[in-house]
């Protein structure tokens, strides 16, 4: 049978709740089979932080979705390594898997930087996009992407890092087990 599956790319530097409130929005709203967190190898437009590896990203992304039905990992990004062009990612899954749908999670950043994507205007033919809302960013786009209403969290991975930098707590913006992991391999560390 046809599946629904959401896609959240992202970096992961570290996740946090924001990743699990549009995940969990997404996957219901849409009534989605599941929805795969998919950490890219290097980003197609930010600097790679060379402090943490991709396997601390992977395993970080692991623990903090590890017990929560209907949430899994999509690691094709990281097997073909180089930079993480979507149109590459998304061809290679749909090839591999021809009778599901796919629904790319995005938040309004990315919204606002889709006309700078790679292919854009192939992509957006091939998949279908959801714009989810996000602090002082916009969800209004030319490109023909759905959009959805949803709580808007002010949260990001660069703030919980500069939260760690300054021995600030994270605790309740990321996970517990991500916490203790970061704590553990020193991560985020001046
Ligand atoms: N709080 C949030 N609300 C809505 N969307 C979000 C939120 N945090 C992340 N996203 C979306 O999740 C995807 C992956 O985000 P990413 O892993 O780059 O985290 P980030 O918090 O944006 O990181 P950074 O602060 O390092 O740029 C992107 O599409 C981003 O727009
Ligand atoms: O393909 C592109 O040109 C492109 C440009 C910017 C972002 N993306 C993807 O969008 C997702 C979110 O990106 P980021 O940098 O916010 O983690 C992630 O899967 C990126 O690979 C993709």
């Amino acid at each position: 049978m046809s599946k629904k599956i959401g896609i959240l790319g992202g970096t992961f530097n570290p996740p946090h709740i924001g990743h699990l409130i549009i995940a969990n929005e997404v996957l219901h709203a849409l009534r989605l089979d599941e929805v795969r967190f998919m950490p890219n190898a290097t980003p197609p437009h930010k600097q790679k932080d060379e402090q943490v590896t991709t396997a601390q990203r992977l395993k970080m992304l692991q623990l903090a979705i590890r017990g929560i039905p209907n949430m899994t990992v999509e690691t094709i990004e990281i097997e073909r390594g180089g930079t993480s062009y979507t149109i590459d990612t998304m061809e290679m899954l749909m090839e591999r898997e021809p009778e599901s749908s796919f629904y790319f999670i995005i938040g309004g950043d990315q919204v606002e930087y889709l006309p700078k994507w790679h292919r854009i205007d192939e992509l957006v033919q091939k998949v279908q996009f959801v714009g989810v809302p996000r602090p002082n960013t916009s969800i209004v786009t030319a490109y023909p992407i759905s959009t959805l209403t949803i709580p808007q969290i002010d949260v990001s991975s660069t703030l919980i890092r500069n939260r760690l930098m300054n021995g600030l707590t994270t605790k309740y913006l990321i996970p517990d087990r991500v916490n203790d992991f970061i704590q553990k391999e020193k991560l985020y560390e001046i």
